[in-house]
């Protein structure tokens, strides 16, 4: 099976963000990856629901919604607002994360839970049945450009073996520093999802690295 593919718009150059949505609805990829940053959960800020109202009207792909906030049960009606098909919070900024997967779905969206790279995927065992999919972070959240966390790879593939074990659905997302070299590693351990910012947005024609990730 090919990869989804989900272009992250943190790295978009949002003085012309139309254009870069544009060209992600004249693309392959699937989905668009929208990263929320609060500064506090991760020491940084990108935008808020002002501008993703404007994104969510000029998208014609569905939006996988990442929220790296604290407590990102109080926005689950705003997630709900831009009509987003995923709302990914993080297990780290959940205390009570099996009732916020109930309160995602009761909303009409699909939930998935990421993780840190130091959070490991044990820890997903008891939820692992009630998410649509699972994101694994191959950087530490915050920042596009990063370098890629090979142990990342590993996880994926202990991810796939509990899912199968348990009978899940759960897709396997990953994210961060994915470009054509690492998206290979992770589809090859079991990767459904591959998110990628720098590497589409920096490539000469980024069109066609949505199509060379996808055929990997
Ligand atoms: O969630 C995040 C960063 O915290 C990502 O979605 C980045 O936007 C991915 O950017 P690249 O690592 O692909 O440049
Ligand atoms: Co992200």
């Amino acid at each position: 099976m090919k990869p989804i593919i989900a272009p992250s718009i943190l790295s978009a150059n949002f003085a012309y963000l139309a254009k870069d949505i544009e060209m992600i609805n004249n693309s392959e990829a699937e989905w668009i990856h929208i990263d929320i940053m609060d500064g506090v959960f991760v020491p940084n800020i990108s935008f808020g629901f002002p501008v993703l109202k404007f994104v969510a009207e000029l998208s014609e792909k569905p939006l996988d919604v990442h929220l790296m906030i604290v407590n990102p049960e109080k926005f689950v009606n705003e997630v709900k607002a831009l009509g987003a098909h995923v709302m990914n919070v993080h297990y780290e900024a959940c205390p009570h994360i099996h009732r916020v997967i109930q309160q995602i779905r009761e909303a009409g969206m699909e939930p998935a839970v990421t993780i840190n790279p130091g959070t490991p995927v044990s820890l997903l065992k008891d939820i692992i049945r009630d998410v649509y999919m699972v994101l694994i972070m191959s950087v530490n959240p915050g920042f596009g450009g990063q370098k890629f966390i090979e142990h990342s790879v590993d996880k994926v593939k202990e991810l796939r073996a509990l899912i199968e074990e348990t009978g899940s659905k759960a897709l396997i997302e990953v994210d961060g520093g994915v470009n054509k070299e690492t998206g290979a590693l992770l589809v090859e351990a079991g990767a459904d999802v591959l998110v990628a910012g720098s590497a589409i947005f920096s490539a000469p024609d980024p069109r066609r690295m949505i199509v060379d990730l996808k055929n990997l």
